[in-house]
């Protein structure tokens, strides 16, 4: 996502001015005023974030190599996933959920201090006195920060409060050198929000086709030291982190179902991405979320909610599914013997069956709240909540039905899109799409490869990409929708595929050679040239000529095609004729051939020879 810039804010905040165009994602349009939002996207290339301010993403894991080591040592651990199993649901139980997320804001400096916020940068390097808490040293609110705080709580539908104030929040721990955080206990800045959940979002099918999760508040507040533990007890600090902008979103109790709760958090972090609220999502650390988790018995109506215990710190969205699928479970268990839920912290590994406790009520911190009397109240003025409201870009549900509608993108492929990357794979598609489109000119070539142009470039920008950096560490990918494959050169690549002029492992092959920078810029079609990787096909006769060979030592399969033409077998035998086009392509020169079309020639002399009287298909 890109950085707002801080001159601009500072503009905006002085003068009334700012130039939103450097704000948020490469579309900067009202869908107010839009007829379109596919029109609204082909905007000049120039408007970005600057580079300057572009933060590069932290050194975490890509949510896909996550994904798969979770896999793995799912596996390691001997616990496979059950698939169609319901466990979303107890049967007599009732499971109650509110979630707590904490997200970096997407600001230049620290909540109270000038200090610049960064992640990449070698440690302790980005360290104000305040931050220290030195003597002598005190608060500044920079206001700057409001900008992305006010955005991420429209995004979420929340009132504004006029007036809000800061509180200290008081614990003795050394990731705080204070002694106390600087949050908004009594007089947060944004209350009663909402998210909507779709089913398309993941929720599970117990919540129907939708479901509302009320937003109790969304409040300010400094984040803590990065903390990495070493060998013998040593724990190494990095004050870079301490003081910069947070805000911490409190859902209320109202999700019922694990698989919500994990979608209500995928969802807040679209949400904050669309509105460029965020520096990163929970892939890369800038969103965790601690998971509030009762039960009560479904048959005692008047009974209130059961004791709430909370798993802190969780870092995926898996993780929070399944932390709340294992202590729903303890804590049904622990009610079925008879027993009582104690409110405690528990903690959740990667990978983990079990929460574990780690304190308990008698152990829990007094935080010993108080107004922070360095710290004015903080007003906001109607005007700049206007603002940020009509100028805050596409909705994200808004932007997932254009994908699924207009550019005809499984729901999966368009969230998918709209989720990676902390949401810059959905504009280089966008990039990918304008420059396949400007080739093509009116030409579709549609009819020839049988996939439009925009499922092929979304195929590609999610699933080939995706191959890339499973072995890779990363795209580098740019906030305005570039990485180390220009969206020029992929699109080179699937304009020769679509006309047919290359075959689907050359295109492959040519996207490893941009990656490894064995292609120059621009040269996609220079190397095709001068490799001599243009796709000679076989004619017609060729083609049936190779297919009669093959389906002449393979009477037995033949057979089968002749039951079902005859009614005698339901099902037409497609993993049969699968079967042969890999004969066939294995029999003829490779690089020449096209399974689709291998496929539709044994199709027709199927057909054809062995069924006398039916027509072809084609
Ligand atoms: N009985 C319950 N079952 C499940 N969730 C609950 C229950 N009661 C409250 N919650 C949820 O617990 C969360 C409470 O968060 P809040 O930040 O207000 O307090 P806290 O957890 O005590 O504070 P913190 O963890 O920030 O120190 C909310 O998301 C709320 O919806
Ligand atoms: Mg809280
Ligand atoms: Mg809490």
């Amino acid at each position: 996502m890109a950085r707002i810039p801080t001159t601009e804010l500072g503009r905006y905040l002085l003068l009334g001015q700012i130039n939103r165009q450097g704000c948020l994602r490469r579309r900067p349009f009202q869908l107010a005023t839009a007829t379109s939002i596919g029109q609204l996207r082909r905007v000049s290339s120039s408007v970005g974030a600057p580079t300057s301010s572009v933060p590069t993403s932290p050194t975490t894991a890509p949510l896909r190599k996550q994904l798969k080591d979770q896999a793995k040592l799912l596996k390691a651990s001997g616990h496979k996933k059950k698939k169609n199993v319901d466990n979303q649901t107890v049967p007599g139980w009732e499971l109650t959920v509110g979630i707590e997320i904490h997200a970096q804001l997407n600001t230049s400096r620290k909540l109270f201090s000038a200090a610049a916020t960064s992640f990449n940068d070698s440690p302790n390097s980005h360290v104000a006195p305040f931050d220290l808490a030195i003597p002598g040293s005190q608060p500044i609110f920079q206001p700057e920060t409001l900008i992305p705080a006010v955005r991420a709580a429209l995004a979420l539908n929340c009132e504004i409060q006029h007036t809000s104030r800061f509180d200290r929040k008081h614990y003795f721990h050394w990731d705080q050198p204070a002694g106390y955080q600087i949050t908004q206990f009594y007089e947060p800045f944004a209350r009663n929000g909402y998210i909507e959940l779709m089913s398309r979002d993941g929720i599970a099918a117990q919540d129907g086709q939708g479901i509302r999760v009320g937003i109790q508040q969304v409040q300010l507040e400094q984040d803590t030291a990065k903390t990495t533990a070493q060998p013998d007890g040593v724990q190494w600090l990095d004050f870079n982190r301490v003081g910069v902008p947070l805000i911490e979103i409190i859902t209320r109790p109202e999700i019922h179902h694990p698989a919500t709760a994990a979608a209500l958090v995928r969802k807040v972090q679209v949400l904050l991405n669309s509105v460029d609220a965020c520096v990163s999502g929970m892939e890369t650390g800038g969103l965790r979320a601690d998971v509030n988790v009762s039960v009560r018995r479904t048959d005692d109506a008047t009974a209130g909610l059961g004791t709430r215990t909370e798993i802190k710190n969780l870092s995926s969205f898996k993780a929070v599914e399944d932390a709340i699928i294992a202590e729903r479970d303890r804590q049904i268990a622990v009610l079925e013997a008879g027993g009582v839920i104690a409110g405690e912290t528990r903690g959740w590994s990667l990978g983990s069956t079990e929460t574990r406790r780690l304190r308990g009520k008698e152990g829990e911190v007094d935080y010993r709240y108080m107004p922070d009397p360095d710290l004015g109240p903080v007003v906001i003025d109607p005007k700049l909540v206007e603002y940020l409201a009509s100028s805050s870009g596409v909705r994200p549900d808004d932007e997932t039905d254009e994908l699924i509608h207009k550019h005809g993108l499984t729901a999966k492929d368009a969230i998918s899109l709209l989720m990676l990357d902390n949401g810059a794979r959905v504009q280089y598609f966008y990039n990918v799409l304008d420059a396949l489109d400007a080739r093509l000119g009116n030409a579709s070539c549609e009819t020839i490869v049988g996939q439009p142009a925009s499922t092929l470039a979304a195929n590609w920008c999610l699933h080939e990409l995706g191959k890339l950096t499973e072995v890779s560490s990363d795209l580098d990918m740019t906030p305005d929708g570039e990485c180390r494959i220009r969206s020029a050169d992929l699109a080179a690549i699937l304009y020769h595929l679509m006309r047919k002029e290359i075959t689907a492992k050359v295109a492959r092959e040519l996207l490893w050679s941009v990656y490894r920078e064995d292609i120059s810029r621009g040269g996609v079609t220079d190397a095709i040239a001068a490799g001599d990787l243009w796709f000679h096909e076989l004619s017609e006769a060729e083609y049936t000529a190779l297919a009669d060979t093959v389906l002449r030592g393979e009477e037995k399969i033949v057979a089968e095609f002749t039951r079902h033409a005859e009614g005698k077998s339901k099902q037409y035998p497609q993993g049969k004729l699968m079967f042969l086009v890999g004969k066939v392509m294995r029999a003829g020169p490779e690089q020449r051939m096209d399974p689709a079309s291998v496929e539709r020639t044994l199709k027709a002399r199927i057909d054809q020879v062995c069924v006398p009287g039916v027509q072809t298909q084609g």
